[in-house]
């Protein structure tokens, strides 16, 4: 699909350090995630978000995720941490989600979903939604294991927006981006050194690849047919 002008959307999940916060703005990123689900290796604490949301530049997201945390957990972050937007990945429903009067996108594990799972049925279940993070793994499981996202799992009928995970990485984001055109692409584990620890070689590599696939279209036979930021 040709989009000139569209960009697609970049979220960097699960940092948990100042410096990769700074540079995540810098490599002009969308929005970064903080991680309050118990389950992650990724965690911080409340009071370690309020560091990290003041090292962050303006005029980017940050992300608040949570699984099955309580509502007062979930508050504790909220003023800690003062996102802009909530990711909720475990078993909430849409009145929980949208408890906390900030928008919310649902995190949805497409591994063994099978064909039952439509848009409709999503957008149904989450009517107040602002968008969905389709992840590569098994409902119930938490997100940030590299599990790659199976495209062909993606309901063909999404008419919210939606942010692909899964997996991703420098070497394969470019082809997820092509093939699935989706609004935005959430990456962990696949820019890190270890859990938490970002890396900046990757974190760019990323970054440079997403932006490439949203400047070209490309031929029948996959080559370069013209690029929309430099004309060639
Ligand atoms: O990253 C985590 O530790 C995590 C824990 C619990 C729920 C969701 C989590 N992360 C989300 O999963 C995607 C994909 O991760 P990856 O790139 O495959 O490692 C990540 O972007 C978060 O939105």
């Amino acid at each position: 699909m040709v989009r000139p002008l569209f960009r697609t959307r970049i979220k960097f999940c699960g940092l948990t350090r100042a410096g990769d916060v700074r540079l995540a703005g810098e490599l002009g990123v969308d929005a970064v995630g903080l991680i309050f689900a118990a389950r992650s290796p990724r965690r911080v604490a409340p009071q370690a978000a309020r560091g990290l949301r003041d090292a962050l530049a303006p005029l980017v997201d940050v992300v608040a995720l949570f699984m099955d945390n309580s509502v007062d957990e979930v508050r504790e972050a909220i003023a800690h941490a003062r996102p802009t937007l909530l990711q909720f990945h475990g078993g909430e429903d849409d009145a929980f989600c949208r408890k906390f009067g900030l928008p919310y996108l649902k995190g949805i594990g497409l591994r063994g979903a099978g064909a039952s799972l439509s848009g409709r049925v999503l957008h149904g279940r989450y009517p107040h939604a602002a968008g969905f993070v389709l992840d590569g793994h098994g409902a119930g499981e938490a997100g940030g294991s590299g599990q790659r996202v199976d495209i062909a799992a993606i309901p063909p009928d999404m008419s919210k927006p939606y942010v692909l995970a899964g997996g991703l990485q420098p070497d394969n984001v470019f082809a997820a981006v092509r093939a699935a055109s989706p609004w935005g692409v959430d990456v962990s584990s696949g820019i890190e050194l270890e859990p938490g620890i970002k890396d900046g070689a990757l974190m760019r590599r990323f970054v440079e690849e997403v932006r490439r696939a949203d400047c070209v279209e490309l031929g029948e036979d996959n080559d370069l047919k013209e690029c929309y930021a430099c004309g060639r």
